[in-house]
């Protein structure tokens, strides 16, 4: 990042997930040992838990650290091939330590997934150490970067005081302590939490290249005999890109609230407060995954609609994309993550409120709903009255359609049981049921957030032209989900008509301030690194002057015509 921030670097890792790691699970004495080295880059340790054969699966990674009391040492072994770590960012070539996730044996029994501070290669020669097989995983889809590598370990030992022990232990004699809660164990929830504003950042940058370039870029005929047109003024362009700019507005307010959420609730459990940390995991796991999912496709959408030079490198987009999209994978694959968040939290939720239990935070709806459910339901059945223009009626929409598709995941598992099948098999049938629920439930969490958020601004004109992006995108999600709220019972045909009129309107009113919203984000030049994306909006000359220095253009005279086409040229 010292050449351009933003970029996947090898010290990711370090930064990203060893430290905080440290942090959350050191003791004050290991802290000493490793955070100060670590904090100045004497030590350089990665994230090591996914497996070759294993990333999802926590319970199912294989490699194992076994006590010996006699030397008052782990034993970190990698004992099949399959259970080689694989993939953890900056183990290839940069990392001299690394936080290791072991299955614990001690005193004959196995405890499950531990963290191990495991050094792997010599603090001066950087030589790996003995027993320690190293290296990088090779070429990649993007990270090119970034050295993830693979780590097979073959009996190396480590100090007893190299697992971290701020929750569990391991006593000299073997005796293992369990932690206060099995869940603390888990992690992964601070990046998780981190990346939701990751995914407002690239949805901001490429919405910010695509709108500029769409202001600069004359294309066709609009009118015959008059002068080709901004591309920004063809209604499909608005259709294309001014959904992304809202979700760009919607996802840096979650990102901010995911923030504030993770800061709270994280205070609470280091003051020993575990009540929280289902709310935080089901939160984070959800909206990783809806805001990476969203904002994967959004980038695509953005650099299509710059037609040919959005598939130049030269228009960063490329570049996005490829560097954005591991995020639908790493720190919890987002189908598994969306499981999560329906199967240990929404339909929990949803049974707790049909007994009459009142619910607290994101999930409080499903108490409403569940007393509604034994209100009798009104003659007509018919969907509600909708305003197109009354956000808060809109908020409560998304509300009750989460409320529905939960339902429907909850019923579809009982119908299931009933059938015969057992509790497992019974979830797994219900599963694309429980990833919609989970995908309604974060919808409605953004949108709800959007809204509020617009209670703190007190400027009118931005408050005005904040509330046509946040109306744009409730009405939009609306629309690309229209089967979800038809099949509630919250829509009717002429209502959905009437939203897809409502959003030409609102791409139309927004079509004077989309510049001035995109360069609202303050995205410089630098950290744009787009030649489509210039705040100047001189791209022609740019683009030109980009092209020139490719390096394939240091010679008028390539040498691959002396190479190959001349001789080939000599045996036609
Ligand atoms: C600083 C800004 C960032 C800039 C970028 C910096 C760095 C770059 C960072 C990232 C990119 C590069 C690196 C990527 C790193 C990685 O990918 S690290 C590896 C990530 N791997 C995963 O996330 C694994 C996913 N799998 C799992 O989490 C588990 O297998 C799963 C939860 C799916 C299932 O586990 P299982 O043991 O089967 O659990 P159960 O489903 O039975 O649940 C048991 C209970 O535990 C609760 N729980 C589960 N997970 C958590 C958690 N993380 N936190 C808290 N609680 C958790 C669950 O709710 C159950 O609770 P109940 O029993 O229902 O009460
Ligand atoms: C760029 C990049 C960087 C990474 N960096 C690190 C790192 O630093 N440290 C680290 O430890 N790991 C890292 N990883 C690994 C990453 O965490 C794993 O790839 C991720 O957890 C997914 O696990 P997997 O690859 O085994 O996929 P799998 O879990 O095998 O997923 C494959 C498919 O199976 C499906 N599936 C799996 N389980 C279930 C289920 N229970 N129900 C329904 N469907 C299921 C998934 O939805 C998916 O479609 C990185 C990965 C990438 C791409």
């Amino acid at each position: 990042s010292c050449v351009h921030p933003d970029r996947p670097e090898p010290l990711d890792l370090h930064l990203g997930m060893f430290l905080p790691t440290l942090l959350n699970q050191a003791t004050p004495e290991q802290m000493e040992r490793f955070f100060t080295p670590a904090w100045n880059l004497r030590i350089i340790g990665t994230y090591a838990q996914t497996e070759m054969g294993h990333g999802t699966h926590l319970r199912g990674l294989e490699t194992t650290a076994t006590f010996d009391p006699s030397t008052q040492e782990f034993v970190l072994h990698s004992p099949t091939i399959s259970s080689i770590k694989w993939w953890p960012g900056g183990l290839g070539k940069t990392s001299n330590h690394a936080i290791v996730l072991a299955q614990l044996h001690t005193q004959g029994r196995c405890h499950g997934l531990h963290a191990f501070i495991v050094p792997i290669r010599d603090m001066d020669t950087h030589v790996p150490l003995p027993g320690v097989v190293v290296g990088d995983i090779g070429p990649k889809f993007g990270f090119s970067e970034v050295d993830n590598g693979f780590l097979k370990l073959e009996h190396v030992r480590i100090p007893l005081d190299n697992m971290l022990m701020k929750f569990a232990k391991v006593e000299p004699d073997g005796t293992y302590v369990k932690p206060p809660s099995a869940k603390l164990t888990y992690g992964m929830v601070f990046i998780r939490s981190m990346i939701v504003g990751q995914s407002a950042l690239a949805l901001a940058k490429s919405c910010t290249i695509a709108i500029r370039y769409s202001a600069v870029r004359h294309q066709s005929e609009l009118r015959p005999g008059e002068p080709e047109p901004q591309i920004l003024n063809y209604q499909t362009q608005q259709h294309k890109l001014f959904p992304v700019l809202a979700a760009a507005y919607a996802f840096t307010f979650v990102g901010q609230y995911m923030k504030d959420t993770y800061r709270r609730i994280s205070g609470d459990i280091h003051a020993g407060d575990y009540s929280q940390l289902p709310e935080l995991h089901a939160l984070s796991a959800g909206l990783k995954a809806f805001t990476t999912w969203a904002a994967n496709a959004a980038i695509e959408v953005c650099r299509m609609s710059c037609g040919g030079h959005g598939y130049s490198r030269s228009s960063a987009l490329p570049d996005i994309y490829v560097e954005f999209t591991p995020t639908c994978t790493y720190e919890g694959e987002n189908t598994v993550m969306m499981l999560q968040t329906a199967s240990r939290y929404l339909v929990k939720s949803y049974r707790q409120a049909s007994v009459g239990q009142r619910l607290q935070g994101s999930v409080s709806y499903l108490s409403e709903a569940a007393a509604q459910r034994l209100r009798p339901r009104p003659v007509s059945g018919g969907a509600a009255p909708l305003s197109t223009q009354d956000l808060l009626s809109l908020v409560h929409l998304y509300q009750r359609r989460a409320a529905s598709l939960v339902e429907l995941a909850a019923k579809s598992i009982q119908q299931e049981l009933q059938r015969g099948r057992s509790q497992e098999e019974a979830w797994n049938h219900s599963s694309i049921d429980l990833v919609r629920a989970s995908d309604a439930h974060c919808h409605f969490v953004v949108v709800k957030l959007f809204v509020d958020k617009l209670e703190q601004v007190d400027d009118a004109a931005v408050k005005a032209v904040l509330s046509t992006l946040a109306l744009l995108y409730a009405l939009k999600g609306l629309a690309d989900n229209s089967g979800d709220f038809l099949q509630a019972g919250l829509l009717t045909v002429p209502q959905a008509t009437r939203v897809s009129a409502r959003i030409k309107e609102l791409l139309e009113e927004l079509r004077p301030d989309a510049v001035a919203l995109v360069d609202a984000f303050d995205l410089n030049d630098r950290k744009l690194n787009s030649v489509l994306g210039r705040y100047d909006g001189n791209v022609y000359e740019h683009l030109y002057e980009w092209a020139r220095q490719s390096p394939l253009n240091a010679t008028e005279v390539h040498e691959s015509f002396h190479k190959y086409l001349k001789p080939l040229r000599s045996r036609l």
